[in-house]
């Protein structure tokens, strides 16, 4: 299938649409983007790699990048990693902080909060550098020596981020953080900081659709067990409390982060990144889903 003319087509319709998102206010450096960005950009299995608008400009994934620190981890410690974070829905906002106290501070998926914490904190403890570490490895990963932390942003969530800092404590006082907790969130701040565009996306993640594998030199970033874990951990749990809703519209693995991204990906078949940075309630980008749903709807592939 040519995705060129009917990208093309539903961009120009949903950018038309009324935005009825919001930018996020609570890292202050995400509430001054320009929030009429929009940007698509496919890569596919078949190598078609196109974009439209905005797909050349770098944002904060923020918690896209929640994937990447899940993938290190569970490279680093194979399956042992499901005993500190479990693999369920929460069905609760990401930043909640409600049921790690009935659940003694195994959070309930690793794309939440509480759950990418951890995964911060297992990092901190397998890696001598960390956060140069899961910059090679991202870096690696898609072949661009192109990609950065931003500095500015993460200190721009860590001057208010104090819901992220409840978060850490009350595991650590469960026993579920093993470091100290100042270091995690400054590891986990850096994490959710990296920048990258809609092209850069959809390049990345592209293993995700080849069982795993580099697309490149067919290298394994993950065993194809471990990519099928992640894609589903992604459509189950990939949007926090609206993971259905992305199912039910969309029906696609994805990962969505506040700065208005979405990663998507068809197995076998492709990965597409959306940009726009205006989010629904749930904080998931509200043109980000409507695009989404219109490309599955038209093109007819969905997984479902
Ligand atoms: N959903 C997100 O993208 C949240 C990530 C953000 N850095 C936070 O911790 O709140």
């Amino acid at each position: 299938m040519d995705f060129k003319d009917i990208i093309q087509d539903i961009y120009k319709n949903v950018k038309a649409m009324e935005d009825c998102g919001a930018l996020p206010t609570y890292i202050p450096d995400l509430a001054e983007v320009d929030p009429n960005k929009f940007g698509v950009h496919i890569t596919t299995m078949d190598c078609q790699n196109y974009g439209v608008g905005d797909c050349y400009q770098k944002f904060s994934i923020q918690s896209i990048a929640k994937v990447l620190s899940l993938i290190l981890a569970y490279k680093l410690l194979g399956a042992k990693i499901w005993e500190r974070v479990d693999v369920e829905p929460s069905g609760n906002a990401f930043n909640s902080l409600l049921q790690l106290e009935v659940e003694k501070g195994i959070p309930r998926n690793p794309f939440i909060n509480a759950g990418a914490l951890v995964i911060a904190d297992i990092l901190l403890s397998e890696l001598k550098n960390p956060k140069a570490e899961f910059l090679a490895f991202v870096r690696d990963i898609s072949n661009n020596e192109d990609i950065n932390y931003s500095s500015q942003i993460a200190a721009s969530e860590k001057e208010v981020g104090f819901r992220n800092i409840a978060l850490c404590n009350f595991i650590k006082s469960l026993g579920n953080i093993k470091n100290n907790p100042a270091d995690v969130l400054d590891l986990y701040f850096d994490i959710c900081s990296l920048e990258m565009h809609c092209k850069d996306l959809s390049e990345l993640f592209l293993f995700l659709a080849n069982n795993g594998k580099k697309i490149t030199d067919k290298t394994p970033i993950l065993t194809e067990t471990q990519s099928k874990r992640i894609n589903a951990l992604m459509q189950t749990c990939g949007f926090y409390d609206e993971s259905g809703e992305f199912a039910f519209r969309v029906g696609l693995p994805g990962k969505s982060g506040v700065g208005g991204g979405i990663i998507a990906i068809y197995p076998d078949k492709y990965a597409i990144a959306v940009w726009s940075p205006k989010l629904n309630k749930k904080g998931n980008s509200y043109k980000g889903m409507k695009f989404l749903e219109e490309f599955t709807s038209v093109t007819n592939l969905s997984i479902f």
